[in-house]
């Protein structure tokens, strides 16, 4: 089985995400060099106020945790982009692992009842075909032993895609995103919202609102990347 896999890999190798030179045995979606390239965030008291900022005096955020820097034409831009556009979903997948050793070591989302995705809208989920934080937000559930909880948190607004809009655009752009069904799951229940990237928060600020709303009592979020402010 081994030897055709490796017959298969020398006419189709699997091609770095960032650099397209072909992977070699032990490497995945990234060349080792690229990997390198990846700034992972530690979780510490510095990087902690660093990714609540985003949400000071619009929502309280439990804990958050953010795996890596969100940077134009890096690695790191690579990865979503091959996630969302390029249909890599298994990148989620890998991503929750490193993310799992980091919750693991900080004894973070111990008192979180149930993951719940940020949302695509139906239009865009039938595009695309999945969901990507779906790998990310489902491993993370299952380690922490709770519920995956999908379908009650709805994204109503058809927007354009935030991903081409600067950081004002982005707030203006996201006024009644998502809506949020009553649910015996969420009535004082603490919640961890996943998400690929944090760029202005203000995707994530929405479906805090909505939470807040049908009795969510706490919110943690956890999401693949962050933007930092330049
Ligand atoms: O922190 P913010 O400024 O709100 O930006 C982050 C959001 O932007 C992107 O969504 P978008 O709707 O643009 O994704 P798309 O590429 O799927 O359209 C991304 O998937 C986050 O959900």
């Amino acid at each position: 089985m081994q030897f055709l896999k490796d017959i298969f890999h020398i006419f189709f190798p699997n091609l770095c995400v960032h650099c397209s030179i072909p992977l070699v045995t032990g490497e995945k979606f990234l060349c080792l060099e690229c990997n390198h390239q990846v700034v992972p965030i530690p979780y510490d008291e510095y990087h902690q106020k660093m990714l609540q900022s985003t949400f000071y005096g619009s929502a309280v955020i439990e804990q958050i945790s953010s795996y890596m820097y969100f940077r134009k034409a890096t690695p790191s831009q690579s990865l979503i982009h091959a996630l969302k556009y390029r249909g890599q979903e298994a990148i989620g997948t890998w991503l929750a692992k490193r993310v799992v050793k980091q919750l693991q070591e900080q004894h973070l989302f111990e008192s979180v009842t149930a993951v719940m995705p940020v949302p695509l809208h139906s239009r865009r989920l039938k595009e695309r075909g999945y969901n990507q934080v779906t790998a990310f937000g489902t491993v993370l559930a299952r380690t922490l032993g709770v519920v995956y909880l999908t379908k009650v948190l709805k994204r109503v607004s058809t927007r354009s895609s935030q991903t081409i809009l600067k950081r004002f655009e982005r707030f203006s752009n996201s006024d009644t995103l998502f809506t949020c069904e009553e649910h015996a799951l969420l009535r004082d229940a603490h919640i961890l919202l996943v998400d690929d990237v944090i760029t202005t928060g203000a995707t994530l600020l929405n479906c805090c609102e909505q939470l807040y709303k049908v009795g969510v009592r706490k919110i943690s979020i956890c999401t693949m990347a962050y933007t930092p402010k330049e």
